[in-house]
C-alpha cells in the first residue's frame, strides 16, 4: 500500500439485502462504507432499516444477499470491536454505576482488580467519577445515558454505534450530550455510526450523513459535512450548517416521497 492509496474501510456493505423470516425486506441493494475516524449518521424515515444496518454491522443479523466486510473479521474473538448505545440506557437497576460499566469486562472474564483502571477511566471520560457508587435510580436521564456511553467505551471499541441515543432526552440535555459525544469522538480518535431522525443532530455531529430511502432502505444521498471542528453551539447559526441541514432535509423529504418544503425545513 502506498501513501496515496485510500485507507481500508472499517466497514463495507456491498449491495446488501436483509429479508426477515416474516418476509419483510428491510434492506435491498444497500451499499455503504465507513472509513476509520469518520462520524457517520444514518438519517431516514421510520422503519427504513437503520437499526437493521447497525445489527448487520454488529453481527446480530445476517445479510440475505450481498457482502458485509468488517476490518475486525477473523481477529481475536476476545476483542470487543463494537460498542453500542441505545435509546434506553438499559442499566442494571440493582448494580452501581461502577458495576454497570464493569459489566462488559466482567463478561470477558476480567477480574475487578485488573478492570479497575479501565472502568475508572471510562467514568472519568463521561464525567461520572463522583457517581461511581450511585445506583441508576439516583441518576438523571442524561446521567444514565452517560453511564451507558461509559459502558460502551470501556472495551475501547473500534466502532461506537449509537441508535437514537438522545431521542428521549430534553433539548438542553441532548445538546450537552451532543457536545460530550463530539469531544469523546475527537479525543479518542473513534469511529462512530449514529442513527437519528433529527436532521439538525445528524449535521451537527457528523463528518458524513447518509440519507436512506423508505423501506427497503438504500442510500439516496451521501452528504459530506465540511464544517470545521472542534464544533460548538456557534456552529448552529452558521450559514454553512443551515445549508447542509436544508440539503439533508430535502433529501429526507424526497426519500419519503414528499415535496421539499420551501425552506428545506428540518425536523
Ligand atoms: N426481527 C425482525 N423481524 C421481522 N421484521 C423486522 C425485525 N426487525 C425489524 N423488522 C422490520 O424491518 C423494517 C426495518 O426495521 P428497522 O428497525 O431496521 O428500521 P428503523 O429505520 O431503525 O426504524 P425506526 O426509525 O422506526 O426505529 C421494519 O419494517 C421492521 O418492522
Amino acid at each position: 500500500m502506498t501513501d496515496s492509496d485510500p485507507p481500508e474501510p472499517l466497514v463495507q456493505l456491498q449491495d446488501v439485502g436483509v429479508r426477515y423470516p416474516t418476509g419483510t425486506h428491510a434492506l435491498v441493494g444497500l451499499s455503504l462504507d465507513i472509513q476509520p475516524g469518520e462520524f457517520v449518521s444514518l438519517l431516514g424515515p421510520s422503519g427504513c432499516g437503520k437499526s437493521t444496518v447497525l445489527r448487520l454491522v454488529g453481527g446480530l443479523t445476517k445479510a440475505t444477499s450481498g457482502r458485509v466486510r468488517r476490518a475486525w473479521d477473523g481477529g481475536p474473538s476476545q476483542d470487543a470491536p463494537v460498542g453500542c448505545v441505545f435509546q434506553e440506557p438499559t442499566l442494571l437497576p440493582w448494580s452501581t454505576v461502577w458495576n454497570n460499566v464493569y459489566l462488559p469486562l466482567r463478561l470477558q472474564s476480567q477480574r475487578r482488580k485488573s478492570a479497575r483502571q479501565r472502568v475508572d477511566e471510562a467514568l472519568a471520560l463521561v464525567g461520572l467519577t463522583e457517581f461511581a457508587k450511585a445506583y441508576p435510580r439516583e441518576l438523571s436521564g442524561g446521567m444514565k445515558m452517560r453511564a451507558a456511553l461509559a459502558r460502551a467505551l470501556v472495551t475501547r471499541p473500534r466502532l461506537l454505534m449509537l441508535d437514537e441515543p438522545f431521542a428521549a432526552l430534553d433539548e438542553i440535555t441532548r445538546f450537552r450530550l451532543n457536545d460530550d459525544l463530539l469531544r469523546l469522538w475527537s479525543e479518542r480518535e473513534m469511529t462512530a455510526l449514529f442513527v437519528t431522525h433529527s436532521v439538525y443532530e445528524s449535521v451537527y455531529l457528523s463528518t458524513r450523513v447518509l440519507v436512506l430511502s423508505e423501506r427497503p432502505g438504500r442510500v439516496v444521498d451521501d452528504i459530506t459535512v465540511d464544517l470545521p471542528g472542534p464544533r460548538d453551539e456557534s456552529v448552529r447559526s452558521t450559514s454553512r450548517y443551515l445549508e447542509l441541514c436544508a440539503r439533508a432535509s430535502d433529501a429526507l423529504h424526497h426519500a419519503m416521497g414528499e415535496a421539499p418544503t420551501a425552506k428545506g425545513a428540518a425536523s
